[in-house]
């Protein structure tokens, strides 16, 4: 697994060299078929990213989020696979504000055992792998062990949420939390914010799609903590998010947390309804 980390963080990193030469230039942006946005960015790092990861692992096929639909037909029957957002963050991109990533993940049987996530405007990646820990490395500089913070009811909850895709589901969660500072953040950077004990929790009640999650998924339960199906009518944690197995790339609705707070947040004491002493 260590090994297999070193060559998934250098392509990862290779695949930010080849964003940032056009985030430094101009960026194009087209819309595809759903109206997100699309820029040469995303694409030149899908290429360079297949094609390093099919000479890496030639039997193990990819899943990009700009994979054409004829590449992935036969999906469903794939047991490992490479899960890739190219670019997550792209509206952050087009915005030059940093906050976006590249994320690939290894999934085996629908669960993420194997994920790295590389912020180029950061100088930073975040990775880890199924009983190797989790870990945060600043270019240059030595990798570093990362771990969530156990959340205290005595405390302000410190949530995350989408930079650019608010909702009205997700207003009404914030709803039904305890006291709680909101930061908004693009991409992956969400998780990783929990993964390294910055933040406590991040509800997103729909519009994510597997390769915004995979990645980090593995990366936070590393960490201590888990990426839960979430009832967004009783508020109930479920199992935890799975990969490949419908027909639709869709999440459901989710909640990352870090450790312990997920049965703090099946306790009644913890959902205090309409709150409005949010800081
Ligand atoms: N309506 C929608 N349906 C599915 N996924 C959506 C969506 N709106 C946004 N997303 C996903 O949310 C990601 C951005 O996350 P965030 O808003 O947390 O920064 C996008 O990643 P990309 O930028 O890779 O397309 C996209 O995959
Ligand atoms: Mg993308």
């Amino acid at each position: 697994m260590t090994e297999l980390l070193e060559s998934v963080k250098n392509i990862a990193w290779d695949a930010c060299g080849a964003i940032m030469s056009i985030y430094q230039d101009s960026i194009e942006v087209t819309a595809k078929s759903d109206s997100s946005p699309l820029t040469q960015a995303d694409l030149a790092a899908h290429r360079l990213i297949v094609e390093r990861l099919s000479s890496l692992a030639p039997s193990w096929p990819t899943l990009s989020e700009e994979s054409d639909a004829d590449e992935i037909r036969n999906r469903l029957s794939w047991s490992i696979f490479w899960l890739i957002d190219p670019l997550d963050g792209t509206k952050e991109f087009i915005n030059r504000n940093g906050e976006f990533t590249v994320n690939i993940a290894l999934v085996h049987e629908g669960k993420p055992i194997l994920g790295v996530i590389a912020a180029p405007v950061l100088n930073t990646m975040w990775y880890g792998a199924k009983d190797n820990g989790a870990w945060r490395q600043r270019a240059g500089e030595a990798a570093e062990p990362i771990a969530t913070t156990a959340w205290k009811p005595d405390q302000v909850l410190r949530v995350v949420g989408s930079r650019s895709h608010g909702s009205d589901e997700f207003e009404r969660l914030l709803k039904a939390l305890p006291p709680y500072h909101l930061q908004g953040v693009g991409s992956s950077l969400k998780f990783c914010r929990i993964a390294e004990g910055a933040a406590d929790c991040y509800p997103r009640p729909g519009s994510t799609c597997e390769w915004d999650t995979g990645a980090a998924h593995i990366i936070l339960e590393e960490a201590g903590g888990a990426v839960l199906q979430l009832n967004t009518r009783t508020l109930q944690v479920e199992e935890a998010l799975q990969y490949n197995q419908r027909q639709s790339l869709i999440n459901p609705d989710f909640i990352a947390l870090g450790a312990g707070l997920a049965e703090q947040w099946n306790l009644p004491t913890f959902l205090k309804g309409a709150n409005d002493e949010s800081t």
